[in-house]
């Protein structure tokens, strides 16, 4: 079989140097045993799993068979294989029976073996394209379209149990005589089926969902219905499948459910955290995992990324949860004091030692240390750790006695660590000890999914810490963020949206708010992206004396919008008839804009 060169394992941090160049590029995260790791995709070629040496994804599990299964890559799109293995693969948590094409944010299963499916954007393929690629192509046009224009769209996805159960012919047939026009449906694989409707904001109630959704329902009682809109549940076509996917497998059967179903919300003591990605949700399923084990377990990832909530994670679902939780940042230990800060030190230990002071590690007794940034640790106070960790004791500097400690470690580092391991800077008995389970967190701008959910959940509580109204951000401003790389992760979303409640007067968080750097430039950006108006404008940035036409229309249009709301005395669809706007499209920009009627009205809510 010819093969193309599909790339070796990688156990970096996802997205790390120096591949962050090759950040669009496809991949699998394979979760195996107590790893994860990467492997990269040819961007066309065959890829052989198995446990064979041969195979070019080589997994070790006994669960998977010597050649379990095929990916086929090629100019229009992935399709997966089951080469009739003993354990079975299966996608999404169905049995592949049949060629089934892959999407990003799928998960499939060789045996006991996860594997989390990311594919960069595909150009439309030129000729007889797959089915879900081609829809995959359109909605891509149509979600670019709703973003530059500011238009609705709605995208629904249709589960039903499993191939070739009642309801596959008559959601066909009732597609054909509903779908409108502008409309595009079709299957994603053998039991999803994609609806895409431009011109729909996706709201309870609205005018024709609401009766479609029931009349897909009443074809497939069995099925399950996912609604995610653009931009709120997502700036691209995958984001938005994935959304309305994960929302469909959280409704229950004969029904339908909106995309913020399908967002976890983890408590972990004081910490909330969301996940919404699919390679997030099966990384925290192995931290919860992980956590009943004793293993040590290092967490790798860019900085800002989450690794101290991953670690916070695997302390809280372990026995050890009503114990202490001891973070240290090796980064940030005073030089030349790190082993006393460590391992504490006795009176007069060292000149200023004067006091016995119990260090970092004893004062996590029984519970779990985070030792973040684990590879700036100096070689005397790595030597000394790793002998800790062996014998579970430690010695105090100036001591002689050795203490029993009892702990859990779990490290951190947004290094490569095997790349330091062979520079001869870190030990590699300590690299081993440390990591017997490796988790790989990916960056933020891998998991588009999450942008939007974070970014709305960081500033609702950001306002309310300020204690301010609730504040939104409008779609322009959306899509400026999936837009961004995000180089300092979650953390740097967090600071943005806080200083967004903390800066922004208005209630709208629009894109001139945002830092240069987070500006949309170019023909590419939506017509949202109204930019400052010109008095503003000239105020940041002097030189800049034309306004690009987007945002010159987009002005015309709020002011426009304002002015009917206003003659209207803020009833909706009169307004909307006075400019010759659809009522869904008017209500839609409305809520994105932040418009209210300027009248002195008063009685009930408008529309
Ligand atoms: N999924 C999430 N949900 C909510 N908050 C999150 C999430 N991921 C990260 N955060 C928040 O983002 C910030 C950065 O996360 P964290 O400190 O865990 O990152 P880190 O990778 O440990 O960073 P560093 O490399 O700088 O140590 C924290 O305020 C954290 O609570």
């Amino acid at each position: 079989m010819a093969h193309s060169q599909p790339s070796a394992r990688d156990t970096r941090p996802l997205g790390s140097a120096p591949e962050s160049s090759d950040s669009g590029a496809s991949y699998l995260l394979v979760l195996e045993g107590d790893s994860t790791s990467r492997f990269a995709l040819p961007a066309e070629g065959v890829v052989l799993v198995g446990r064979d040496e041969q195979a070019d994804l080589c997994l070790r599990d006994d669960s998977v068979s010597r050649r379990h299964a095929r990916l086929v890559l090629t100019e229009e799109g992935a399709r997966l294989v089951d080469l009739g293995s003993h354990n079975g693969t299966t996608l999404n948590g169905r049995p592949v029976d049949t060629a089934q094409p892959l999407l990003s944010g799928d998960v499939v299963s060789f045996g006991a073996v996860v594997a989390v499916v990311r594919t960069r954007a595909r150009a439309a393929p030129a000729h007889a394209p797959l089915q879900a690629e081609r829809l995959m192509a359109r909605l891509r046009e149509e979600a670019e379209r709703a973003l530059r224009y500011g238009r609705p769209l709605t995208a629904l996805v249709l589960a039903l149990p499993q191939q070739g159960c009642v309801g596959h012919e008559a959601a066909e047939a009732l597609l054909a005589a509903e779908a409108g026009p502008a409309e595009a449906a079709g299957w994603l694989d053998s039991s999803h089926l994609l609806w895409m409707m431009p011109e729909v904001s996706g709201e309870p109630g609205e005018d024709g969902l609401g009766e479609r959704v029931g009349a897909l329902l009443a074809a497939c009682p069995q099925g399950r219905l996912g609604i995610a809109t653009c931009p709120s549940d997502g700036c691209d076509a995958e984001s938005l499948v994935a959304a309305a996917r994960a929302a469909a497998r959280t409704a229950v059967s004969g029904a339908w459910a909106p995309a913020a179903e399908g967002i976890t919300r983890l408590t972990l003591a004081d910490r909330t955290v969301l996940v919404a990605d699919p390679a997030m949700a099966q990384l925290f399923t192995l931290l919860r995992r992980l956590a009943a084990s004793e293993l040590p377990v290092l967490v790798c990832g860019e900085t800002g990324v989450g690794k101290e909530n991953a670690a916070f994670a695997v302390h809280h679902w372990s026995p050890r949860s009503d114990k202490p939780f001891i973070a240290i940042n090796c980064a940030a230990l005073p030089e030349g004091l790190v082993e006393s800060e460590l391992f504490g030190h006795e009176r007069g230990a060292f000149t200023g030692a004067n006091t016995t002071r119990v260090g970092l590690l004893e004062s996590a007794q029984g519970g779990t240390v985070f030792l973040d940034e684990v590879g700036e640790l100096p070689p005397s106070a790595q030597a000394k750790l790793l002998r800790a960790l062996e014998v579970r004791r430690i010695t105090r500097v100036g001591d002689v006695r050795e203490r029993p400690i009892d702990l859990r470690v779990v490290a951190a580092t947004h290094r490569d660590l095997e790349a330091e391991v062979a520079a001869g800077r870190f030990r590699e008995d300590l690299y081993f000890r440390l990591g017997a389970a490796t988790v790989l967190l990916p960056p933020l701008r891998e998991r588009p999914r999450e942008v939007p959910l974070l970014a709305r959940d960081f500033l609702a509580r950001a306002c309310q810490s300020l204690g301010r109204e609730e504040m939104e951000l409008s779609a322009g401003t959306l899509y400026a963020l999936s837009r961004h790389a995000w180089p300092g992760n979650v953390r740097e979303l967090r600071n943005l949206m806080d200083y967004a409640a903390a800066a922004v007067p208005e209630n709208v968080v629009e894109p001139h708010h945002l830092p240069s750097r987070l500006q949309p430039r170019g023909a590419s950006a939506p017509a949202q992206d109204l930019g400052p108006p010109p008095a503003v404008a000239e105020r940041v940035s002097p030189q800049k004396t034309r306004v690009p036409l987007a945002q010159e229309i987009r002005d015309l249009e709020r002011r426009r919008m304002q002015e009917a709301l206003d003659e209207a005395e803020g009833v909706q669809t009169r307004a909307a008839a006075m400019i010759g706007m659809p009522i869904r499209t008017f209500s839609f920009k409305l809520k994105q804009l932040g418009l209210q009627p300027r009248t002195s009205r008063k009685g009930p809510p408008i529309g």
